[in-house]
């Protein structure tokens, strides 16, 4: 073989032939012993492929015993045709490259030796035989011999005796690690090695003292063929293939052997591998599903390709026709009757030449690469690995991002609860406002059952709530809910539950019929805005005309701080609508509609049906309460003032008709507002009784005012620091005009005098607590940035009653309350020097309303009329409540909610006990149980216009 030429790997044809394992059947004669013993033979060879078994005892010559095979070779049968006919055809596949193994199997002394030594001659000759036919091919033979003994592997080649290990190859199988593998230069060469190796085996059985070979033969002989080549550069492929020729120890079982200590264990390894063949051959019989045995023992681990594998096999099972050795006999031939079922897969081995394969192997190259360029390349290890600690930092910057916007949604609610629970309270407390400011106009109607008690009630509440609240507000929270009221003088949002879908059609409603009871009012509101400018320029002095100074300009200074410099008050024009005459007047024509509205809705039989009769009462009735709130409301309507201004124009009684048309004289004096005043001013009929009051106060005197005396509603709704002091002077002369009129005669004259003494002291210490409530209130209110609206409600309802007391009270309380809470809320900024006040409220407005969007989204439709239903309150007494409402809020504009208003109107006229009204209706923080049906006795009397 050329060097230039090696074997660098077998490919194996995928065309296998698949057939079974030829098995043979051969007999040999008795040998002398056993003719001696006429041992006769009970087997028979019935023909070609069948033995017989015929007993020889009659019981049982009856029932013969037959086994078909490939082959069955008789007592006459030459070793030579054993040869051709059971083992050549398969010994020479090994030169078309294909192998082959030639088994023995047998009992001892069956003649297995004498079979394979002459099954080897033959198949070596006719290999030679072959090859010497075949010169136009190349072959090469290698030849090694193994023995297996004691499942100990040993080079039958190597004079040394040293067990070889087995070694798993990829492409060969099973090998024995260091075997020697001769190549044969000829015939004789291989005679030579087959005598050494029966020789060596010989002499391993001699030294035993066996006559019988107890171990495994194996003589291997490789054949590698190739087509001749005739030039170098020519490239052809090459069979390889290898024949086996076993020879195995006896087949008998340990037992029958008789042996003990050595033998024994020497039997029990040639069991070893005699049973795992047997096993191996059973499995493979039954086809090749399930687990072959192969590597549990050296023979079938060595034998596994030719044991149901890539190769041809011979079985040639010899057996001895002595009658003693039937079961032996037997049992050879249900080993030989299960290896006739194995079938093998033999395949053609073909040797590619380096060249053949390094082309093949170029292709190969080739055709992965363009596999490999259409596969997406796979991510290096360190990029999955930076890969997945970016992964591991981001979910871990999401699960702190997670906690945070957790910690901050708790803290968020915790925070909206706080303030839902202090707008409660001052939802409450607003509401009392409203109640205080707009409920009074309802309450001033009912002159008959007020009383200072009532009033008082009113104001305890208030402050008990105030004072008693079990509630920490917030400062900043609760100066955001207060300046709800008093900081926005914009038309309020509806915020909270809406209740009322139907809203529009029942305003129209409403509308229309209001507009019917106020078309004389507003027909002469009409003509007043067009002509109260004109008696405003001529008379200066009514309550809603005093918007020009002695120059005809308008004051702007309202809201502002420069409000209390009286300097400025001439000089500086506001645009801002809301914040001049212009945006005050529809805002108070607006509420003295509804004020007029509100009197002409209530039936006659109530003498509230006309302001004649209000006045009329009036003037017959003890003012218990705020007077100067019933005298705004009955002296508001500016058209009437005019009117009846105009139909006065003869000269007055009273000092402030003087002063009037004085001032219409063009003199520079003027008069302080009162209730007591327009009260007069308007009562024309009534004018001298009404001004016999004040006149009986000496208020002729006390009237009179410098002209730098502005205490209009102006100066006072503006914060400006007008001299009260002869108004209230005034109101002293009211208070102590009306006591006068109501007190019983005095029994003396002294008696009269001193109590009037003592009243005057008593009202002249109220004047003097008055005025300086007064500039508290001023101030506050600059200091509160109060809105205008408030103001000029404030100002036109009180005006130094008595009975203004609690109203006084609760404004102070409330601007104090406020302008801490703003105080601290811009100490707790610790930015007190950059944050200004304005900013803050900024922050505090935008809280607000984010917190009425809140309130909004509450509650659904249906929840709300579920509500209703809940709380008793029927369809149609919702309906009214909300057009009193309604009515109300578009005449004011002073509602913050609509809705609340209307379900407190509907609570508190008695439809539903107030204890009732819950946080849930008007999203409050608790119970209206504070605004006790006790603090409205009005409500018990109060008749509503549906
Ligand atoms: N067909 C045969 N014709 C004539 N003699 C035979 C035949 N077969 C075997 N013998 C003789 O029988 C004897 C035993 O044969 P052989 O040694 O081959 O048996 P064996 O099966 O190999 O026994 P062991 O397993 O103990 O080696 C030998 O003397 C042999 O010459």
């Amino acid at each position: 073989m050329g060097g230039e030429e090696l074997i660098q790997g077998v490919i194996q044809d995928s065309n296998g032939l698949e057939e079974t394992i030829r098995v043979s059947i051969r007999l040999r004669p008795l040998n002398d012993k056993e003719l001696a013993k006429n041992d006769s033979s009970d087997w028979e060879c019935i023909n070609n492929n069948s033995v017989v078994f015929r007993s020889t005892l009659p019981e049982r010559s009856m029932f013969p015993q037959s086994y078909t095979f490939d082959r069955v070779f008789g007592v006459d049968s030459t070793t030579k045709q054993v040869y051709e006919e059971g083992a050549k055809e398969v010994v020479l596949s090994v030169v078309n490259g294909i192998n082959s193994t030639i088994f023995a199997y047998g009992q001892t002394s069956s003649g297995k030796t004498f079979t394979m030594n002459g099954v080897t001659q033959y198949s070596v000759a006719d290999i030679y035989n072959y090859m010497e036919s075949h010169r136009d091919r190349e072959f090469v033979l290698k030849f090694s011999a193994i023995e297996i003994y004691n499942e100990a592997v040993r080079d039958l080649l190597s004079l040394e005796n040293i067990p070889l290990r087995l070694l798993d190859d990829p492409e060969k199988g099973t090998v024995v690690e260091k075997l020697t593998e001769e190549t044969l230069k000829d015939r004789n060469h291989l005679q030579e090695l087959l005598s050494f190796c029966e020789v060596q085996r010989k002499i391993g059985e001699t030294s035993l003292n066996e006559t019988s070979s107890r171990s495994h033969q194996i003589l291997r002989l490789t054949i590698e063929s190739s087509a001749r080549k005739y030039k170098k550069s020519e490239s052809s492929s090459t069979l390889t293939a290898t024949v086996n020729f076993v020879d195995l120890a006896g087949s008998e079982r340990a037992s029958q052997t008789n042996s003990a200590g050595t033998r024994l264990k020497e039997g029990c390894h040639i069991n070893r591998s005699l049973l795992t063949l047997g096993t191996v051959i059973r499995k493979l019989s039954k086809g090749r599903n399930g687990h072959i045995p192969y590597r549990d023992s050296k023979l079938t681990r060595i034998l596994q390709n030719s044991l149901g594998g890539n190769g041809r096999t011979a079985i040639i099972c010899t057996m001895s026709p002595a009658r003693s050795h039937v079961e032996q006999s037997r049992n050879t031939l249900l080993f030989a009757t299960c290896a006739k079922e194995v079938s093998t897969n033999a395949q053609v081995n073909v040797v590619v030449s380096d060249k053949a394969l390094v082309k093949q192997l170029q292709k190969e190259l080739a055709r992965l690469e363009s596999e490999m360029k259409s596969l997406k390349p796979l991510p290096v290890k360190g990029d999955s690995t930076s890969l997945l600690k970016e992964k591991e930092l981001l979910i871990e910057q999401m699960d702190k991002e997670i906690k945070e916007l957790t910690r901050q949604r708790d803290l968020a609610q915790y925070r909206i609860e706080n303030l839902l629970h202090s707008v409660g309270e001052d939802r409450i407390f607003k509401l009392s406002e409203n109640t205080v400011q707009t409920i009074p106009d309802l309450v001033d109607l009912d002159l008959d059952l007020r009383s200072d008690d009532s009033s008082l009630k009113t104001f305890d509440t208030f402050t008990a709530h105030e004072e008693n609240s079990p509630h920490k507000i917030d400062p900043l929270f609760t100066m955001s809910h207060e300046d709800n009221f008093l900081l926005d003088s914009s038309t309020p949002e509806l915020a909270g539950p809406d209740p009322y879908q139907d809203w529009e059609e029942i305003a129209q409603r409403v509308h229309a019929n209001s507009e019917d009871g106020c078309k004389d009012v507003q027909c002469i509101e009409l003509e007043e805005s067009k002509e109260s400018k004109e008696s405003l320029n001529e008379n200066g002095d009514l309550t809603l005309a005093r918007l020009e100074d002695n120059e005809g300009q308008m004051i702007s200074s309202f809201g502002t701080n420069q409000a209390t410099s009286p300097q400025r008050k001439n000089k500086e024009i506001i645009t801002n609508k809301d914040y001049t005459c212009d945006g005050f007047m529809p805002k108070t024509a607006e509420m003295q509609k509804t004020l007029n509205c509100i009197l002409n809705l209530y039936p006659s039989e109530q003498s509230f049906s006309s302001i004649e009769a209000a006045k009329s009462r009036f003037q017959n009735l003890k003012l218990a309460r705020s007077k100067s709130c019933l005298t705004v409301l009955m002296t508001i309507p500016p058209s009437t003032l005019i009117e009846k201004a105009e139909e006065d124009k003869k000269p007055r009684i009273v000092g402030s008709e003087v002063n009037f048309s004085g001032q219409a004289e063009g003199s520079r004096r003027k008069r302080g507002l009162s209730c007591g005043n327009l009260e007069e001013n308007l009562d024309t009929k009534d004018s001298h009784s009404v001004c016999s009051h004040c006149s009986e106060a000496k208020p002729l005197q006390i009237i009179d005012e410098d002209d730098d005396d502005n205490t209009s509603v102006l100066n006072f709704s503006t914060g400006k620091k007008g001299k009260g002091k002869n108004r209230i002077k005034k109101r002293s002369g009211s208070r102590l005009g009306r006591v006068s009129k109501k007190e019983e005669p005095k029994e003396t004259t002294q008696e009269v005098n001193m109590e009037e003494a003592q009243e005057l002291q008593a009202h002249s210490e109220w004047v003097l607590e008055f005025q300086g409530q007064q500039r508290d209130i001023i101030e506050l209110w600059d200091a509160c940035n109060v809105p205008l609206v408030h103001r000029s409600y404030f100002f036109i309802l009180f005006k130094g009653d008595p009975s203004d007391a609690v109203y006084m009270e609760v404004e102070l309380r409330r601007l104090f309350f406020i302008r801490e809470a703003i105080s601290r809320s811009i100490n707790a900024s610790g930015r007190s020097d950059t944050i200004t006040q304005a900013s803050s409220l900024k922050a505090l407005n935008r809280e607000r309303e984010m917190l009425a969007r809140r309130m909004k989204k509450k509650f659904s439709v249906k929840e709300r009329d579920a509500l209703y239903q809940k709380w008793g309150i029927d369809l149609k007494t919702k309906q009214r409540s909300i057009q009193l409402a309604r009515m109300l809020w578009s005449r004011t504009k002073d509602f913050d909610h609509i809705h609340e208003s209307a379900a407190l109107v509907a609570k508190l006229i008695g439809f539903v006990e107030p204890s009732q009204v819950s946080r849930e209706m008007f999203g409050l923080s608790f119970s209206l149980q504070s605004l006790d049906h006790r603090s409205f006795p009005w409500k018990r009397n109060m008749s509503l216009p549906f």
